[in-house]
């Protein structure tokens, strides 16, 4: 694209003219490190009081200009030109480039007390280049990683000549670039312009003829243009930017998209606020415009939803507790009943006892009677023997007992019937009770019946509510963050969890909340069910990203990719991801995988066996990893031995660097291209999966040679990412994504129009609370990012027929 670039331009160019004042004569540094000074002097001022932004010098200026090509490169792209009222003039001082005492002030380096830690910090020189420092008891060094890959002593001089930032906390809350302020004026960082990179461009200037301009990512990106007069690159103005060919394609989409916005320039000042990306602009005009509208209103009905649904819940649970304490009446009352019942039955058998015993000594006594008459004498009386004097009955005595006899005979008859009406009473009583008692049964099943149905009811309502509240996220487009505290059966949990969304650690007094906690006793499969939701969108063509992030061994790799009997959220996605697209009969589906790992800011591919480091290219929004490895998946062993030649060259490569594979961050990256042959449509979404490494400060008998090198690295990436957060969650134009590899390749996932969630992993153990605290409370910071609406890929184009397995491979 554009013109050939000489090997001059490809010097990191110097542009501290930029940022001067605008009323200070302005210093270049050119290559031979002479001082060339561009001053403006007004015809009314002849001691150049009005000296101003440098601009092309007189000589070339045109003389008759296209009223469109009419403004002068300045500042901001300044549309108003002292041109015919002044004359450019330039002077060189041959020398060595010195710095004027005013260029930036002093600062003191901070010293931190009673730490045995390495504190690791990062130095951002005004020449572009920034560089990982340590300071350990007492002393301060910095990385030489532009050149000996030694640490060596921090120059003094370099107090006046950048700034330092501590990254011991990750939650900084500015990125590093922009704590510079007025006094200390720190460059922002230059560099040397990649060949082949899509910010290069050209612009056919009337007079001036084809232009070499180049997109510079500085506090924002700034279009640049090379001046061959001055020998420096200056910003283009914006009635010239307007016939650079890139950002004609740039702004193509928004004034398709926005038809009724028609000033060219106001849609070019917008694009530069956004960065150059087209759809950030459209986004934040609709924003501005009618988001606002569109959401709020949204989120207001969906608000008073909740407070409907809310009252539902609270009515159907009083009459639930309502039925609940009618029930145990019921109960209570059947008891009570069971218990007379019993006690009735007892006294029945009691009475049929007796009754039963009357009748067999009334039968006795009878039997006895009978006898006795028959043996009395029918004639008169004679004398008897002594034996029969013996045996001999005194009527008298015959008759009385015989009365006696008729009495009780009388007795037991009534007591017969007295027992038969009881008898007659009590079933009666008992058909009452079992009446009573189906009544209560039949009432009680109906209850609960009831029960059940508002129990279900209710369930119903708390899963609306659920995915309410889902919704509302992800209209905020807010990164969801769940937390998962390990499973260590050697040491007792610290931790509290007091609902299912806090966790408290005991230093603390209040809870950290997120969107999930899971405690250890937490599986697998209660892991992977709360983020199923998120990960399988990518099939409808959603961007997903999903990161674990805490201290080592804190179990990101087990919640991550997990033990192969019990795998974790990687491989469960993987066969998930396929499932669904199994099952979708009328869409076609290629979904393919590639993962890298960064380690030491270098970046692998875990796929191919080649060791050859890889390189990003960014396009827009989007990023390219040319020469990365993509391998399709169509079954379940495709996973298996995807992971299995990822984890297999991953050891290698540890093996062969001499590292621990903890050490690095491990990416996954999976595509999902479906086209949907009843539409005609095609969707593409892709999953980013990421194992990052270990979070925690470096001891101080670590502090050694390599150890503190990866250390640097990981501290440097982990602190970018923390940057990234807290430039999205405070809403600043320029999202430093390019401050380590990690950012950069995360940038499309983490770029506007993705969903994301985070794990963050923390230990039980007491041991480790501060690294626990630490990880929290970075978690907490990333739930308050909202990345925006996600955005569906979807489109309506032919089928792609065969997906390229080695060209230039999108991610
Ligand atoms: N939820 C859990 N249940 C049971 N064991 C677990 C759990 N989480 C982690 N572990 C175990 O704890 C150990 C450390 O976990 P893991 O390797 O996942 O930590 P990590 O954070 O990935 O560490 P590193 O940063 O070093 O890669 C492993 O042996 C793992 O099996």
């Amino acid at each position: 694209m554009g013109g050939g670039v000489s090997s001059e331009k490809n010097q990191p160019p110097n542009i501290s003219a930029r940022v001067s004042p605008p009323t200070a004569s302005v210093t270049s540094r050119s290559s031979n490190r002479s001082f060339r000074e561009i001053q403006f002097r007004h015809a009314s001022d002849v001691d150049g009081a009005n000296s101003c932004q440098p601009g092309p010098s007189a000589p070339d200026k045109p003389k008759k200009m296209d009223p469109e090509w009419d403004d002068q490169p300045g500042p901001s792209g300044s549309r108003k030109s002292n041109k015919m009222e002044g004359k450019w003039e330039e002077k060189v001082t041959p020398g060595v480039m010195e710095r004027t005492k005013s260029d930036l002030s002093e600062f003191e380096l901070p010293q931190y007390e009673n730490t045995d830690d390495v504190i690791l910090e990062t130095f951002f020189h005004q020449d572009g280049k920034d560089f990982q420092c340590m300071y350990q008891a007492g002393r301060r060094y910095y990385l030489d990683s532009w050149q000996t890959q030694q640490w060596l002593p921090f120059p003094e001089q370099w107090k006046r000549e950048g700034i330092l930032t501590t990254n011991s906390t990750l939650n900084d809350t500015q990125p590093a670039l922009s704590q510079s302020d007025e006094s200390t004026p720190v460059q922002p960082a230059t560099q040397a312009r990649p060949v082949g990179d899509d910010r290069e461009g050209y612009i056919d200037h009337p007079t001036r003829g084809r232009l070499d301009t180049y997109i510079f990512e500085e506090k924002r990106n700034v279009h640049y243009f090379y001046d061959n007069m001055v020998g420096s690159w200056l910003q283009l103005p914006v009635s010239w930017e307007l016939h650079s060919e890139h950002v004609k394609k740039l702004m193509a989409p928004i004034e398709e998209t926005l038809s009724d916005w028609r000033d060219r320039h106001d849609i070019l000042a917008a694009l530069r606020a956004s960065n150059y990306n087209p759809y950030t602009c459209i986004e934040n005009y609709l924003t501005i415009a009618e988001r606002a509208a569109l959401v709020s209103p949204k989120n207001a009905e969906d608000v008073e939803l909740l407070n409907e649904k809310d009252h539902v819940i609270e009515n159907l649970q009083k009459t639930v507790d309502q039925l609940r304490q009618d029930l145990e009446e019921n109960n209570r009352q059947l008891q009570k009943e069971q218990q007379e019942r019993r006690s009735a039955e007892e006294q029945i058998r009691e009475l049929e006892d007796k009754v039963s015993s009357l009748e067999v000594e009334v039968k006795a006594a009878e039997a006895k009677n009978e006898a006795l008459l028959q043996e009395r004498p029918k004639t008169a009386p004679r004398s008897r023997s002594p034996e029969e004097k013996k045996t001999f009955v005194n009527p008298e005595l015959a008759k009385q007992l015989n009365e006696s006899m008729h009495h009780l005979h009388k007795e037991y008859l009534q007591l017969k019937m007295e027992a038969t009406k009881r008898f007659t009473e009590l079933q009666q009583f008992i058909k009452q009770l079992h009446a009573g008692m189906n009544k209560v049964f039949s009432s009680y099943g109906s209850q609960s019946q009831e029960t059940n149905v508002l129990r279900l009811l209710y369930r119903k309502e708390a899963m609306q509510r659920k995915l309410l509240y889902n919704k509302l996220q992800e209209l905020r487009g807010n990164i969801r963050v769940f937390a998962r505290c390990r499973m260590d059966s050697r040491s007792k949990c610290c931790l509290q969890f007091p609902s299912d969304r806090e966790i408290l650690a005991p230093t603390g007094r209040k809870p950290f909340k997120f969107d999930k906690i899971f405690s250890p006793t937490s599986t697998q499969e209660q892991v992977f069910e709360d983020t199923w939701p998120v990960i399988t969108s990518c099939v409808d063509g959603y961007n997903v990203c999903i990161l674990a992030y805490g201290q080592t061994s804190s179990g990101k790799t087990y919640t991550m990719q997990g033990p192969p009997t019990n795998p974790g959220v990687n491989v469960r996605s993987l066969k998930e991801l396929l499932k669904i697209c199994n099952e979708r009969d009328n869409v076609d589906y290629v979904i393919q995988a590639s993962m890298v790992e960064i380690y030491n800011e270098t970046i692998q591919d875990l796929l191919s066996s080649s060791t050859r480091t890889l390189d990003i290219r960014t396009h827009g929004n989007r990023i390219q990893l040319p020469g990365m490895k993509h391998m399709e998946v169509r079954t379940f062993e495709d996973i298996e031995n995807i992971f299995a030649v990822g984890g297999e060259n991953r050891k290698t490569a540890a093996t062969k660097m001499n590292s621990e594979s903890s050490r690095s961050h491990l990416i996954c990256m999976i595509t999902v291209e479906g086209h949907d042959r009843t539409s005609g449509t095609t969707s593409t979404g892709t999953l980013t999966l990421c194992d990052l490494a270990g979070s925690e400060r470096v001891g101080k008998t670590e502090a050694t040679g390599k150890r503190l090198v990866e250390a640097a690295a990981i501290n440097k990436s982990l602190s970018a990412l923390g940057q990234v957060f807290t430039a999205l969650r405070t809403g600043q134009l320029h999202i430093p994504y390019r401050n380590s590899k990690l950012t950069h390749i995360l940038q499309p996932s983490l770029g506007g129009d993705a969903k994301a969630c985070m794990f963050v992993t923390v230990s039980p153990d007491a041991a480790n609370l501060s690294e626990t605290v630490s990880s929290l409370e970075f978690g907490s910071n990333a739930r308050q990012v909202q990345l925006g609406q996600a955005k569906q890929n979807v489109q309506k184009r032919a089928p792609q027929v065969a997906p390229d397995n080695d060209g230039d491979d999108d991610f």
